[in-house]
């Protein structure tokens, strides 16, 4: 399989390329040429796979041509099992008909483990077999972060530098990052938002001089194809324990960087009977601004009980253009160079009305974040994180079928965001067993300006590769 540029001047690479390429020299987002599709047939032969068999025969088509089934099989078996759930990805119900899909049950109690945990992986193997080294520069508004320091930690070739927005993280989230001691892992708590560790990201894939070719810079956020492969694999298997493909799915995700809701977008695309997408955000509704009135505009970043989705530019968005744009990478350029420059988009209706008979949208702010998770709770006893009360609470404003199952994604423990379920006046759970001492373990951090040249420095101090 072939992966090509959303701008269209990049060369087009092979998977082990693209896992290890990041954004594309032309600055676009990878995707593949031609997807696989799967018949209904296939699908339904699929019920009662275990998550990791399921994942094998998802994966496979996109990775065939850089990595031997045996490998890759013992890759995902081992990604997996380490997950505490033994069906990795469950189901619970809310409501009639109404279900979340429990992404919370790996190591850093986020959806995050199910790409981070297979890439560290990934790229253990490559960069192995290529005897090569990487240096891997992330940005995180709180979950990638610790998912990417437990996916890489073990990669000796690796060195990893995770930038954070200072005071913007949870404490639970921030220490799970900060605790992991290690030469090779480096935290940088960053005195800005979340958009401006994503830009530093972005930029020094731009411009990798300060590496001076002796390390390759790889990239952990959803802008790494990777990332958005592996999350492709639980909408199948919602969508099949709920009766796919004889019976259509609808979804409604917590949304940020417009990652996760684009792997659903691309479960539907692969032959999965998706009828809706629900995109639900905080009070940083960019995206719920596009998919409502098709204005795209960046505002002030505001800073949320829901501090992951405390997102405004979202990196996967393109991705979604591409294709509305008929894959004209010529096009996205210009739309990305008019959006950088002028901070606003707005596309050809046909275009807008296209999306829109797929998704919809739903903007949720702190107040009735607290409210959904109390309402649950006394509905049910099941007890919410405040990203996914978001998407709770626009699942049931947007639903358009009451006959179609919906499925929330349950993308975080409501262990790592006490403060709203406190404000919802129900108690604070307790942390799991393997986090218990959380609290006790020595952090280490470095606090830094929103600076590129600062950033460089630091990386060319600290790495071992260089
Ligand atoms: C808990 C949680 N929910 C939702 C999101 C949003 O996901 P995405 O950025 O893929 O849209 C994130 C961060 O990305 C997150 O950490
Ligand atoms: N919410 C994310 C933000 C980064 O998004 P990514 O999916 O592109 O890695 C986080 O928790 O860090």
């Amino acid at each position: 399989m072939k992966y090509i540029s959303t701008r269209g001047q990049a060369p087009a690479l092979n998977f082990e390329d693209v896992l290890l390429a990041g954004l594309a020299s032309d600055g676009g987002l990878y995707v593949p040429e031609c997807l696989p599709r799967f018949t209904p047939e296939q699908i339904a032969g699929w019920a009662g796979l275990s998550y990791a068999e399921l994942a094998k025969r998802i994966i496979t088509p996109f990775v065939a041509d850089s990595i031997p089934a045996d490998e890759l099989g013992r890759i995902i078996d081992d990604t997996y099992a380490v997950f505490s759930h033994n069906a990795v990805a469950p189901l619970t119900q809310i409501d009639s008909n109404e279900w979340v899909m429990e992404l919370f049950h790996g190591p850093t109690l986020a959806f995050k483990d199910f790409a981070l945990q297979l890439l560290g992986r990934l790229l253990d193997y490559t960069l192995e077999k290529r005897n090569e080294r990487a240096v891997i520069v992330g940005a995180t508004s709180g979950d990638t972060g610790s998912a990417a320091i437990e996916g890489c930690k073990r990669c000796d070739n690796v060195d990893i530098f995770i930038m954070h927005p200072l005071n913007r993280v949870s404490e639970v989230q921030r220490k799970q990052m900060t605790t992991i001691l290690g030469d090779n892992i480096h935290n940088l708590a960053v005195e800005g938002n979340f958009d401006d560790c994503q830009a530093m990201v972005k930029e020094s894939f731009a411009d990798q001089s300060f590496l001076e070719g002796k390390a390759r810079l790889v990239a952990v956020n959803s802008i790494n194809w990777a990332r958005i492969m592996a999350q492709v694999v639980y909408y199948f298997a919602a969508g099949i324990a709920l009766g796919a493909p004889h019976r259509s799915v609808a979804f409604s995700v917590p949304t940020g960087n417009f990652g996760d809701i684009f792997a659903g977008y691309i479960a539907r695309n692969m032959g999965l009977p998706i009828s809706q997408l629900v995109v639900a955000t905080n009070s940083n509704d960019i995206l719920h601004r596009f998919i409502s009135e098709n204005h795209y505009d960046k505002s002030g970043l505001e800073h949320t009980l829901s501090p992951s989705m405390d997102i405004m530019v979202s990196s996967n968005f393109e991705r979604l253009l591409f294709d509305l744009y008929g894959r004209n990478g010529a096009a996205i350029a210009e739309l990305m160079d008019n959006f950088n420059r002028s901070g606003q988009l707005t596309i050809d209706e046909h275009r807008w009305s296209f999306a829109r008979e797929l998704f919809d949208s739903a903007r949720v702010d702190d107040e009735e974040t607290c409210e959904t998770i109390k309402q649950v709770f006394a509905e049910s006893e099941y007890l919410l994180d405040p990203h996914t009360a978001i998407g709770v609470r626009a699942a049931r404003q947007c639903r358009r079928d009451a006959s179609v199952p919906m499925v929330t994604l349950a993308t975080a423990h409501p262990v790592k965001f006490p403060e709203p379920v406190v404000k919802a006046g129900l108690e604070a759970p307790e942390l799991p067993f393997h986090l218990r001492d959380l609290f006790d373990r020595e952090e280490r951090m470095t606090v830094m300006k929103r600076d590129i040249k600062e950033l460089h420095a630091l990386i060319r101090s600290k790495s071992r590769a260089l």
